[in-house]
């Protein structure tokens, strides 16, 4: 039976992938069903079906609606459960940039790297969201610009502009006006 939230997780014991989610679901306090897929015999028709390309675990089922990729999955939880405790507050990644210019301190590091294509995002978030990204996370709002100063970020991202257009076609597609 899926908890009451219509949360299904398809996982394998060990695996820190499934476990990544695991650890999210229960920051959030969202009830599940914990499905156990026995990779070492074989993968189930379920799994296979709401997997098909990679036929990989974890799988979180929503209301039936499969949702693969762990860390696709915690953002996903972030989106659907609004009102369950939020993991990814820009708040709380303005705390933990702190006084540092970068996340990986002095220098640009990997999470810097990880983070920075969503500064394209900003823009739209305050937009859509209402607020200013400067007055609720103001370290985040000055690492977003010095990220942009670098080439290897200009270079790979489009402008707030064309990423906001694109939102907007979304939502026309999903008929979320
Ligand atoms: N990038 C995936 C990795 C998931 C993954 O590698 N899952 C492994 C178990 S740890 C799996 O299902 N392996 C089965 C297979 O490759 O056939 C994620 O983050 O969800």
């Amino acid at each position: 039976m899926a908890g009451e939230k219509g949360l299904v997780l398809l996982d394998f014991w060990v695996s820190p992938f499934g476990q990544r989610v695991r650890i999210a679901l229960a920051e959030k306090g969202l009830p599940y069903e914990y499905v156990e897929e026995d990779l070492m015999a074989g993968k189930s028709d379920r799994l296979l079906r709401s997997n098909p390309v990679h036929k990989k675990i974890p799988v979180l089922l929503h209301d039936g609606r499969p949702v693969n990729e762990s860390l696709i999955i915690l953002q996903y939880l972030e989106d659907a459960f609004p009102d369950a405790p939020a993991l990814l507050l820009l708040k709380t990644l303005d705390g933990a940039l702190g006084d540092k210019p970068f996340f990986g301190g002095d220098k640009f590091g990997l999470v810097d790297a990880a983070f920075a294509p969503f500064t394209a995002w900003f823009h739209s978030y305050e937009r859509y969201g209402e607020f200013s990204l400067a007055e609720v996370a103001p370290k985040i709002a000055a690492w977003a610009k010095r990220c942009g100063e670098r080439e290897s970020v200009a270079k790979s991202l489009y402008s707030p502009d064309k990423v906001y257009d694109f939102i907007g076609l979304l939502k026309k597609k999903y008929g979320i006006e």
